[in-house]
């Protein structure tokens, strides 16, 4: 690695011990050059050992001259930062900087450092200040809502107490809504907020709010792009405004797909630090009407018979899914129509291999960057049109007890493995599970492999294919016309046969339907058209980061 010239090296005293500081465009790091002789053994969180240290520049929230015991001013968070003066060393300045804690949490640690002279101690805030102010990518001003009634209804308490200090402390400044009723925050993001204001749009809450920011952006930006979000064939324009979310909800899924834990202060720091994550969106169309966007879940069958019964028992609170999952899986559903699918080919990745999106994820780089060359291509190719594109489409036809598109794992802290573990955020495709109608007993199998190390689509009456865009039509919607051929022109018995079911559902024989869960919302139309847009969001996270293997909670990164 190419050295870094350095652009400021002192040596300065931390917990009464000299040490050798130096920053450099990517790191500050400390090394000590002389120890105490007597040195008090204390908890585990704060003893520092002998040697080197480092903190990414890119990773520090901010540089602050600390108070040598006033103890006078009372400025909130700086006056606990007030420092017993040491002699020789009587100004003194923090760094505050992201630590890594376990399982993907992140904190705001502090560090101050002691110096003999006002003059450097000013030159070091300064320096660091200015390296802080080249990073553009963190955002400056933020516009947040809060959805006061999500999950426990601690919403706006979590960002009071949590996100509002830190926000602050890093120099961000923010304009808070807070959510007066369903559909608030979509309905201003598409109408009246004046984005170009912000360089970020934040939620407080759950799974369902950050929906509501993403229908909000999406619209927004096609409507401002003038493109025609009816048409199933459009390709959308990505949204310039990154999000986003603090978890404060009874689902926070996206948030634990993105970040890796549903903490808000971890997901406070990424929004500091001004990560950026790309995340596919699949759009929802129905008669070239256009439906809903999903990031996550499609859901037809088992999962979208488990979110109608649970919308119904929503006074039990979270434990209504559990209740509903089991009255779904005893009740065995399975509805008969046609999956048509067009699969991903030329990509990086399977949906039964073993890689894991993670931070930096290859694959979805890989497959984003083929993406758009192709779109180059056919752009330049004008005569030949977008659903011309690529490749060949598939369809089965068949009883299924549920069809599932998992735009991402899906992991959540019940299912850590998630519905399709080797999905990817980012990477411009859905993976299309269709399991077959078998029995309780089989079903059940395949369930329970969503938290065991079995592979859950290694069952005969489970397929899975990673698909760019889908359709399904219910056996009920499906024409006459084309029953009739199918059934080879059967005659008029049958036709009126249907029509009389239909008419009378009374009657008994009415094919059973499901309905789509489209990230937990129940969708009105069971047949749809479903196509993957590549790329179409950024959050302010940037994935699952590796868990280093020997993990050292209580001190910076050791050098
Ligand atoms: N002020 C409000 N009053 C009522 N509903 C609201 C308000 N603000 C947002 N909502 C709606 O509340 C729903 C649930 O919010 P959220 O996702 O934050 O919490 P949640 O507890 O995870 O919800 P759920 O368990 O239903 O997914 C969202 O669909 C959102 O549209």
């Amino acid at each position: 690695m190419e050295k870094q010239p350095r652009l400021l090296s002192s040596q300065l005293l931390l917990r009464n011990r000299v040490f050798e500081v130096t920053l450099n465009r990517t790191l500050l790091t400390w090394k000590e050059i002389q120890t105490k002789k007597k040195r008090v053994s204390g908890s585990m969180h704060n003893t520092f050992k002998l040697g080197s240290y480092c903190v990414p520049v890119s990773e520090i929230v901010a540089v602050q001259e600390a108070e040598v015991d006033k103890g006078t001013k009372d400025e909130g968070r700086w006056q606990k930062m007030s420092q017993k003066p040491i002699e020789g060393y009587p100004y003194a300045f923090t760094v505050s900087y992201v630590e890594r804690e376990r399982q993907h949490r992140w904190r705001c640690h502090d560090v101050t450092f002691h110096c003999s002279d006002g003059s450097l101690c000013q030159q070091w805030v300064q320096r660091i200040r200015e390296q802080l102010s080249l990073l553009t990518s963190r955002p400056k001003h933020l516009l947040v809502y809060i959805n006061p009634y999500g999950g426990k209804q601690q919403g706006k308490l979590i960002y009071e107490e949590k996100v509002a200090p830190l926000f602050s402390q890093a120099s961000i400044s923010t304009d808070v809504i807070v959510t007066e009723y369903a559909n608030h925050a979509r309905d201003h993001l598409k109408m009246d907020a004046d984005l170009k204001k912000y360089d970020g749009v934040v939620c407080v809450g759950g799974d369902g709010m950050f929906s509501e920011i993403i229908h909000g952006l999406i619209s927004r930006t096609q409507a401002d792009c003038g493109v025609d979000q009816n048409c199933a064939e459009e390709k959308l324009v990505p949204c310039r405004v990154r999000i986003g979310i603090i978890p404060a909800g009874s689902t926070d899924c996206i948030c634990y797909a993105t970040v890796g834990i549903n903490d808000p202060v971890t997901s406070a720091l990424h929004i500091i630090v001004g990560d950026s994550q790309a995340l596919d969106v699949c759009s929802v169309h129905h008669n070239n009407t256009f439906l809903r966007y999903s990031v996550s879940l499609l859901g037809y069958g088992f999962y979208g018979d488990v979110l109608k019964d649970s919308e119904k028992k929503r006074w039990m609170g979270p434990a209504r899914y559990d209740v509903s999952g089991v009255k779904t899986f005893l009740t065995h559903h399975y509805y008969e129509g046609t999956v048509s699918f067009l699969p991903a080919t030329d990509i990086l990745g399977t949906p039964r291999d073993k890689t894991k999106c993670r931070a930096g994820c290859y694959i979805c780089q890989h497959n984003g960057q083929l993406l758009s060359e192709d779109a180059q291509f056919y752009r330049m190719e004008d005569n030949i049109s977008h659903s011309e594109m690529g490749g060949d489409w598939r369809m089965i036809r068949g009883k299924f007890l549920a069809i599932n598109a998992a735009s991402m794992s899906c992991a959540c802290p019940r299912s850590p493995k998630g519905l399709s573990p080797a999905a990817h955020l980012a990477d411009g495709t859905t993976d299309l599970i269709l399991v077959r109608k078998c029995s309780r007993i089989n079903f059940l199998r395949h369930l329970l492999r969503h938290t065991t190390k079995d592979d859950q689509f290694d069952l005969n009456f489970v397929e899975v294919h990673r698909v760019r865009k889908f359709r399904f039509m219910p056996k009920h919607c499906e024409s006459d016309l084309e029953l009739d051929l199918r059934e080879g022109g059967a005659g008029g018995g049958k036709k009126l046969l249907r029509k009389i079911c239909r008419d009378h559902p009374a009657c008994g024989c009415t094919p059973i339907n499901s309905s789509w869960n489209c990230d937990g919302e129940v969708l009105p139309h069971a047949a749809i058209e479903v196509g993957v847009h590549c790329q179409l969001i950024r959050l302010f996270a940037r994935g699952i980061e590796d868990q280093p293997l020997f993990e050292d909670f209580c001190t910076p990164t050791v050098i």
